[in-house]
């Protein structure tokens, strides 16, 4: 019987995600946090665990080099792909926000600028709004741009505040509430259809317990 791949990142996500795994009986034995390896086999399941760059999660699963992903529903609208996304697994829950620093003083009459490892998003977030901006890609410690005057603004990712607390920094606005999700391969969910279906079915449970026991 074929396998089940199913991609993880190795950052934030990995342990809670690996957690829920093991909740419905899928366990890597030999994972360990410092193991360089990027794939693991469970033989009883017929699952193979590979761990992928975040950002690439999507076209993993797109392409079907992987049937399923674990994956911050940042990196799903800045990376679209054509997939299913099938459960909010309500782990990663961060906000994606705009954030200046204390002093900072808007003006509607100039171009805003927008430094963020999330272009895609800024862009049509302001095109919607209508807000003239040029937004600048970075690829993290996004904090320091305003600081250094590279931006007016960020776009980036506030989970308990601390960064940009102690960069002197405050939310303006809060864009979109995120967490991770499950998406899985259009093909696969039809042809390994009854394995993922399980998959699927065990995590909801597991969801609705973890709802439960935080209530
Ligand atoms: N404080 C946080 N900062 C960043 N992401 C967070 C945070 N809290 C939850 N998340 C979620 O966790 C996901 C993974 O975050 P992480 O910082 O580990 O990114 P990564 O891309 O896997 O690692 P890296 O950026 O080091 O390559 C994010 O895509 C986001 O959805
Ligand atoms: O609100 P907080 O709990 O402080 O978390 C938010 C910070 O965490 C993330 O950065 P990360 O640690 O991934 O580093 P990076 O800036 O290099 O991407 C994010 O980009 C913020 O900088």
């Amino acid at each position: 019987m074929d396998f089940i791949k199913i991609a993880l990142a190795k950052g934030r996500l990995a342990g809670d995600s690996l957690e829920m795994l093991k909740k419905i009986g899928i366990e890597f034995k030999e994972y360990s946090k410092k193991s360089r390896k990027l794939i693991f086999i469970n033989n009883e399941e017929k699952i193979k665990l590979v761990f992928v760059k975040s950002t690439d999660i999507p076209i993993y699963v797109e392409k079907g080099a992987v049937d399923i992903g674990i994956v911050g529903k940042d990196i799903l609208m800045e990376n679209r792909a054509d997939v299913y996304e099938i459960l909010n697994l309500n782990i990663g829950k961060c906000k994606l926000c705009i954030a200046a620093l204390k002093e900072y003083q808007s003006s509607r009459n100039r171009k805003l600028i927008v430094g963020t490892k999330y272009p895609n998003i800024a862009k049509n977030y302001f095109h919607r709004k209508k807000i003239l901006s040029e937004v600048i890609k970075l690829n993290g410690s996004v904090e320091l741009a305003p600081i250094l005057g590279l931006s007016d603004v960020i776009v980036d990712i506030v989970e308990t505040g601390k960064t940009l607390h102690e960069n002197g920094l405050i939310v303006l606005e809060e864009m979109y509430s995120l967490s991770a999700r499950l998406v899985v391969n259009k093909a696969s969910l039809k042809t390994k259809g009854n394995k993922i279906e399980k998959i699927i079915m065990r995590l909801e449970e597991v969801i609705k317990e973890n709802k439960d026991e935080n209530s």
